[in-house]
This record gives C-alpha cells, structure tokens and sequence, in this order.
C-alpha cells in the first residue's frame, strides 16, 4: 500500500536516520523478543535472550545536534561480564515501588545476587512476595537487606530516602557502595539532610521512564535509555560502577550526566511535557470542544485517542516532521501557524516551573506531602479524580471500542 503524503525523500532520511541512531533496534534484538516471548517468563528466559544480543557497539561520543555527549551501551557488558563483575556482590534494593519491581526483577533474572529491603507487611512486601521474592531468602526488612547489601540500592521514595536516611546511614559502611535513581535526595540536602559518608562511591542510574517500562522492554529484549552519575568516586570505579549497573538493572543505553542535571531536569519533565503539562492541555482542548457543542467521543477522539493511537507515535519513531508530512495539507498549515502560538503561550510557564524546581520549591512540596503516613490514599484521591473527569471517562468507553481490547485500562 503508498503512503500518499510522505515524500519518497523524507520516507528516504527517515529511514537513514533511524538506521543511523543508536537506539535503531539490532536485528538481533527483534529476534530476541520473540525468543523472550516464546520461553516461560522470569530466571531462565532473560540471560538467555541477553546473550543472544550481542551487538557491536559500545561506548561512543556522539553528535546530539551538534553537542557531543558520551553515550554507553550494553554490548560492552554481556552477560557473562556483569555476572563476574558483581560476582562479589549482594545488590540490595531498599524499597520496592515501580523502580525497585523493574530494576529488581530484571537484576534477579540477569542472575545477580539481589535483596529486597521493605517495610515487613506494607504494600511493597506484598507486591514483592507476588514477584516471586521469598521472606528469609531475598525479602528482608530494611534495615537486614541495608546491612547484607554490599551495593545499596536506595529506592525508597524521594520523601522516605530523607526521612530514613539517619536511620539507615549506619548501614552504608566504607567499602559499600550507595546507588540511586534519582539526583533528589543528594541535591536537595539542605531539605532532605541526607549527605553521603564520605568513605563510600555514590553512584546513580535513572532510567527515564516508568520501572513499568524498565520491565516491559528488558522482557522484550530492548532496553530504556537512563542517565548515570557520580557524586562520589572513593575506589576510582565509580562511573565504571554506575554504567554496569545500569545495564545490569535492564538499560540499554546511558547518557553521562550529573546529580544536580538529572534531578532538575526530571523534576521538571515530569511536571511539564511528561505528565502535568498533558494533562493540563489535553483537559483544555477537551473542555473547550465540550463548550462548542462537541460529543464527549468526538472531543476526546480529536484530543488525546489520535494523539496517542497515531500521531504520537509516529513523532516517537521518525521525528516531528515525519508525523507533519503524514497529515493533510491543510492539518500541516493551521499546526505550523499555531505551534509558535502555543510555545508563546506556554514558556512563562515553564519558566516558572524550572525556577521551581531549581529554588527547591517543588521538593518541599514533595517531602511534605509524600512523607504523609497516608501518602498512597491521598495520591489515589487525586488521580482518582482525574479518572472521574469526563474527558477519562469517555476514553475509557472509547478505549474499550479497540479491537483486541476488552475493558478500559491499557
Ligand atoms: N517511578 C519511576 O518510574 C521512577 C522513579 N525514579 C526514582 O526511583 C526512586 C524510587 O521511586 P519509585 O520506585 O517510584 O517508588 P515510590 O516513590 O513509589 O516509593 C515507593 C517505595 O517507598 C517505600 N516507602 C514509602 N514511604 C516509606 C516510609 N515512610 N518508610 C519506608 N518505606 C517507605 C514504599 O514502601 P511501602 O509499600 O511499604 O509504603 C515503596 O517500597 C525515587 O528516587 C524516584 O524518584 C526514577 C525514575 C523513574
Ligand atoms: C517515570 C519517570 O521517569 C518519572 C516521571 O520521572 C518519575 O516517575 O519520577
Ligand atoms: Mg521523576
Ligand atoms: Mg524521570
């Protein structure tokens, strides 16, 4: 079938492109999926799947638009090198939340050895029993999986890493190695209080996206992309550390960067393009259609059903202006007019938003409100009413109307 709209010269650099781009899947890696999709899931399938995808290529320097950035990929760490590399080691994940659950499953089935440290019956203990983590064997308290743990895997929420962190910093002894996913508790240390000894390498991976994905992509052979720092090298192996732990935890590749760099501009990610600013705009263009007269079908179809069944992706896979040429001539002409409109209308507040997070504002409100004793309820309250909002609503009918899908959650 032609692809009417699409130049054969656009179809052509797009087509380069991705076969240039370091994340361009290996062939390898598709078989790979099929063979992790064929075998039983967890242990045996994993390992297997990882050395079927030895790829040639490794650390590069490469050209972001002109920038050149150290890129590091898993072909310089296969499977057999990870293992021996922390064969020494008890990798323990304090806290089992989206991140522990993808990072932890994927360590255990690269065949490492990993505990989980949580609070003893909370939800974390529940959900890590339902993964297949045994209490005596890999599922400890905190504090036991804290003292066994040689490399310290400190997951426990933002607001909890600060307000555990007097009493777990006994655990962290020289020789030890303290690993986060995310620059927050370190940056913030005026709010959080929680500074490093300084006997020991700190060392940080975050993947960017949800330990849902972290999962997801390990299982299908691929990999997330994630970010990897050093706040401090006592042994001289911390960034060599850091890079095969992020591979080790399901990464396929990892960008260099810095504590402060990585929590700022997550911090602000999050709340901007990646949830908040989302929601709040996909809620606006909704409203808006509602005001004029449109259906709730047809204003959650033109607002968030083709953005992500179709436009978006293809934005994902072959970049902005592919998505553009694969739409009318007259679709093509009101965007390229109105994106300047809406990046007008929309800096200020990100500007706002970015001072927030540099000024520590956004964590402040943060450790207030997720060290609540009813964190989890409260948030559910929250995100419950956007469910409940009839823009949602509607997308749960209309997500139910996919083929192959039979209820509302994706
Ligand atoms: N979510 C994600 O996908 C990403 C997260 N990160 C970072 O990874 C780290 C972990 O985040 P995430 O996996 O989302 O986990 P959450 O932020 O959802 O935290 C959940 C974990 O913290 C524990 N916890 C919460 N409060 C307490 C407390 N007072 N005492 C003891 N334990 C507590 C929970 O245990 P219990 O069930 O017992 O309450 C649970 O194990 C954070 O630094 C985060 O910023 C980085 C990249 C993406
Ligand atoms: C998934 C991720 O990368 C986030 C949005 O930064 C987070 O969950 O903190
Ligand atoms: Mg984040
Ligand atoms: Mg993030």
């Amino acid at each position: 079938m032609s692809f009417p709209v699409v130049s054969r010269n656009a179809l052509r650099s797009a087509v380069r492109a991705s076969s240039r781009s370091a994340v361009a899947p290996a062939p390898a890696a598709r078989s790979l999926s099929m063979l992790a999709k064929a075998v039983t899931p967890r242990a045996a399938t994993a390992p297997v799947a990882r050395l079927a995808v030895q790829q040639q290529r490794g650390l590069k320097t490469l050209d972001f638009a002109g920038t050149k950035e150290k890129v590091y990929e898993r072909a310089d760490w296969p499977l057999e090198k990870l293992q021996d590399y922390f064969k020494n080691d008890t990798i323990a994940l304090l806290g089992y939340g989206s991140q522990g659950h993808g990072q932890g499953l994927n360590l255990r089935d690269n065949g490492l050895n990993v505990i989980v440290g949580v609070r003893k019956d909370g939800h974390s203990w529940k959900e890590a029993i339902q993964d297949g983590w045994v209490p005596g064997k890999n599922l400890f308290t905190i504090e036991e999986a804290a003292e066994k743990g040689t490399i310290c895997m400190y997951l426990l929420s933002d607001a909890a890493q600060s307000e555990q962190w007097e009493h777990l910093k006994p655990y962290f002894t020289k020789g030890k190695t303290l690993y986060f996913s995310h620059g927050f508790s370190v940056v913030y240390k005026d709010q959080t209080k929680v500074i490093p000894p300084s006997d020991i390498d700190v060392i940080l991976c975050a993947p960017k996206g949800s330990g849902r994905t972290v999962r997801t992509q390990f299982l299908k052979g691929t990999g997330i992309n994630s970010s990897v720092a050093v706040h401090q090298d006592v042994t001289g192996k911390a960034l060599e550390k850091s890079v095969a732990l992020g591979i080790a935890v399901g990464s396929g590749y990892l960008y260099e960067t810095t504590f402060e760099k990585e929590v700022y501009s997550d911090l602000y990610g999050e709340r901007g393009c990646l949830m908040g600013g989302i929601q709040g705009m996909f809620k606006a263009q909704y409203d808006v259609l509602r005001a004029n007269g449109h259906s709730p079908s047809e204003a959650f179809n033109e607002t968030c059903e083709e953005a992500l069944m179709s436009l978006f992706p293809l934005v994902g896979e072959h970049g902005m202006d592919y998505m553009y040429k694969a739409c009318s001539t007259t679709a093509r002409r009101g965007a390229l007019d109105w994106a300047p409109e809406f990046e007008k209308a929309c800096k200020p507040v990100f500007e706002r938003l970015y001072a927030s997070v540099r000024d520590g504002s956004e964590t402040r409100r943060t450790l207030e409100f997720a060290s609540r004793p009813t964190y989890r309820e409260d948030y559910d309250k929250e995100t419950d009413a956007i469910a409940a909002q009839e823009m949602w609503r509607a997308g749960h009918t209309v997500r139910a109307l996919r083929p192959g899908r039979d209820g509302g959650k994706l």
